[in-house]
């Protein structure tokens, strides 16, 4: 008998991004290969320009690869036109991203149920009460955002990501407009709802103490995947990190001959 890998929560295969041509051209993802596993939290960091940001729009269906594969589950994101992959982004993905993006009008409770009561899905009572518990806002529920500090902004930007019960939730940056303690709530609260809930977080950040939440860091240099950390503390992080500046390391500064270390890198 044969068992199978779960199948991760996403995943990009042989991923290439090309932006511009000729003399402009930029490879911005060269050739990357990484699983997001369902039920983890990955963060993806590395220099800035190594490609980062495209990775994720790429993975999250909110730009295309020049070639390779992107998949949600075991949907190739190039075999959908654009109402199904609008439809597959309203229904199994969910953003947060650094400028919280949560609309002015609307009450915390209106903002969370948002993505639900647009694709004109019931909102099912007990998961909302229970996201609402886990990111601690029952007590600003009838509050608009204007009269909310940013990290409780950005906790109803984690509750409206999770609110559908995607398969992945993508963050892009989700500290950078927070103060370190607000930043470090909005990081417990991704950890913490990735553990009680079995979901999945892919979050990109230059930030060594926001990737030392993640069970798993991935490092990008030059559009390639040229390094990977489990269990990552944000000295190891920043070491690797520092690893990039002086050209040291797997990848840094020799973006032809990436070479992986599995399970930790020190
Ligand atoms: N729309 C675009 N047109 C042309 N080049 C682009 C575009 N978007 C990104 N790039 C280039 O692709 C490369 C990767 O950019 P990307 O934004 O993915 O990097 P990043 O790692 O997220 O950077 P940062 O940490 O600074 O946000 C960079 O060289 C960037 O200049």
């Amino acid at each position: 008998m044969t068992t199978s890998a779960p199948l991760p929560a996403a995943r990009v295969v042989d991923a290439v991004k090309v932006y511009g041509r000729g003399d402009t051209e930029v490879r911005a993802l060269d050739g990357v290969s990484v699983d997001f596993p369902a039920g983890r939290f990955t963060a993806v960091m590395g220099p800035s320009g190594s490609g980062k940001s495209t990775l994720m729009h790429c993975a999250a269906g909110l730009d295309t690869l020049t070639s390779g594969a992107a998949l949600v589950g075991d949907t190739d994101l190039s075999t959908l036109d654009d109402r199904r992959l609008t439809l597959l982004r309203r229904d199994r993905i969910g953003f947060v991203f650094q400028a919280f993006n949560l609309l002015p009008t609307l009450t915390v409770a209106e903002n969370i149920t948002l993505p639900l009561d647009l694709a004109g899905h019931a909102v099912d009572r007990r998961r909302f009460d229970r996201l609402v518990d886990t990111v601690g806002l029952r007590d600003r529920l009838h509050h608009r955002p204007g009269e909310l500090s940013g990290g409780q902004q950005q906790r109803v930007a984690v509750a409206r990501a999770f609110a559908g019960d995607p398969d992945v939730v993508f963050a892009d940056e989700p500290t950078g407009n927070l103060d370190s303690r607000s930043g470090e709530e909005v990081l417990r609260l991704l950890g913490r709802t990735v553990r009680d809930t079995g979901r999945t977080v892919v979050m990109v950040t230059h930030d060594p103490v926001a990737a030392a939440h993640a069970d798993e860091v991935i490092f990008l240099a030059d559009g390639r995947l040229v390094d990977r950390m489990t269990g990552p503390t944000a000295d190891r992080v920043l070491d690797r990190m520092k690893a990039f500046d002086t050209g040291t390391g797997p990848g840094a500064g020799h973006p032809a001959a990436p070479a992986l270390s599995r399970g930790g890198a020190t």
